[in-house]
């Protein structure tokens, strides 16, 4: 052991505190918590998130240490490098009983010590469902993928309340990491390509998403919280997780025990896919209920193909809805036509949009019946 072994390697005088996953790179404490915001906001510059000015930008917010430590940081990175933004926290309260309403409380107190408004939107008042009341009905197989679909529109729909038209989101690398490794074991490459992106458009939403924390480590989120001693909360959700996706984040772990840079490396993998596919016609969307337009964004034309790729409970409708969608043109390919859900009058793909489709059959009295879809709570 030489007499400097343990001594920070940016500042060389600090004591070694901190193992960094990415490199294995040892440094102090102060040097960690400045690496960290400097890496968040070259990547916020990197890929322009924040190309203008004066505008007020929603910040999605669980109470969860991902969300929370977003906010901090950028909270310290517009004051450092002004950004010239505005941050506003929007909450969707699913009405999980003994989690969201706990979570929530946190939200609220960070709002206070941010000094950012605060805007919660409830499923019970969108939806006429709580997620604990969908739980009862559904049971809690499939579960997350009502949960999914309402919280993407919930989220939409709060922004526009806010007349904001862009939405953060606390996403870290092991979360892409995780989804890109789900998506690759089923075989799905359009939803491979969206998850790996940062910042995301959809032909059904007015709504642009980005992901400022997608190259953190969730373990140095988790130290940032610690050292920076943030207010968060931080239990589980109380349904289950979707089993596959405990699947590939098992996987994860697994693989980032051998090699720590597992996780930088497939979310940079994923990145290096979606590029080499980029090209028109070669990125073909996944079928019945595909979420395709969010690809859309990301490639411009597309072509849809009819394969699907995972099994949730859901209702048959949504199943025949998002046949409506596809319509066959001269070369064979199909195209998409956006309009409004003629239920809630939010922008569709289909004549009933995803989150009506799931009310109807919540409302009505038979229980769901088995279809292809792809449930993915990945896309809010
Ligand atoms: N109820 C919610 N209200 C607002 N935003 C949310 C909500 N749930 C999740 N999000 C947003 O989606 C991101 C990813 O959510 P996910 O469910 O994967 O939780 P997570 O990885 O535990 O994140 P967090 O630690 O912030 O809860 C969150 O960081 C947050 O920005």
């Amino acid at each position: 052991m030489t007499g400097n072994m343990h001594r920070c390697a940016i500042c060389q005088t600090n004591r070694a505190q901190v193992i960094r996953p990415k490199n294995g790179q040892k440094i102090c404490k102060n040097c960690f918590l400045e690496v960290f915001e400097l890496e968040v906001h070259t990547t916020i510059v990197e890929n322009n998130i924040f190309p203008n000015r004066g505008e007020r930008v929603a910040i999605g917010a669980s109470g969860g240490k991902d969300s929370t430590v977003l906010a901090a940081t950028l909270k310290a990175l517009n004051e450092r490098y002004d950004y010239g933004v505005e941050f506003v926290l929007l909450s969707i309260d699913e009405g999980i009983h003994g989690y969201r309403d706990d979570s929530l409380e946190t939200v609220k107190r960070n709002a206070g010590q941010y000094g950012m408004d605060l805007c919660i939107v409830g499923y019970d008042a969108l939806y006429g469902w709580t997620m604990d009341k969908v739980v009862e009905k559904v049971g809690r197989k499939g579960n997350c993928t009502y949960c999914g679909v309402f919280r993407r529109q919930a989220l939409d729909r709060g922004a526009k309340r806010l007349n904001i038209s862009h939405i953060l989101t606390g996403h870290n690398a092991d979360d892409i990491a995780e989804t890109v490794l789900m998506n690759l074991l089923r075989g799905d490459l359009p939803r491979l390509g969206r998850c790996a992106e940062i910042m995301t458009a959809s032909l059904t939403s007015p709504m642009r998403r980005s992901k400022p924390l997608k190259y953190a480590y969730e373990k140095e989120i988790v130290l940032y919280a610690h050292y920076r001693e943030l207010d968060y909360f931080s239990t589980e959700c109380v349904y289950s997780p979707e089993a596959f996706r405990g699947n590939a984040r098992s996987l994860l772990k697994e693989l980032e025990k051998i090699r720590p840079s597992s996780v930088l490396d497939i979310v940079r993998s994923g990145e290096q896919l979606v590029h080499d596919m980029i090209s028109p016609g070669k990125l073909d969307c996944g079928g019945p209920n595909d979420q395709c337009e969010e690809g859309r964004g990301l490639v411009g034309s597309q072509t849809l193909s009819n394969k699907s790729t995972n099994s949730e409970l859901l209702p048959g409708a949504v199943l025949e809805a998002s046949h409506e969608v596809a319509h066959q043109t001269t070369d064979g390919s199909r195209t998409q036509t956006i309009g409004v859900c003629g239920k809630c009058g939010y922008m569709s793909s289909q004549p009933t949009c995803k989150a009506c489709v799931l009310v109807d059959s919540l409302n009505k009295t038979e229980p769901p019946v088995e279809v292809l879809l792809s449930g993915d709570r990945d896309f809010y």
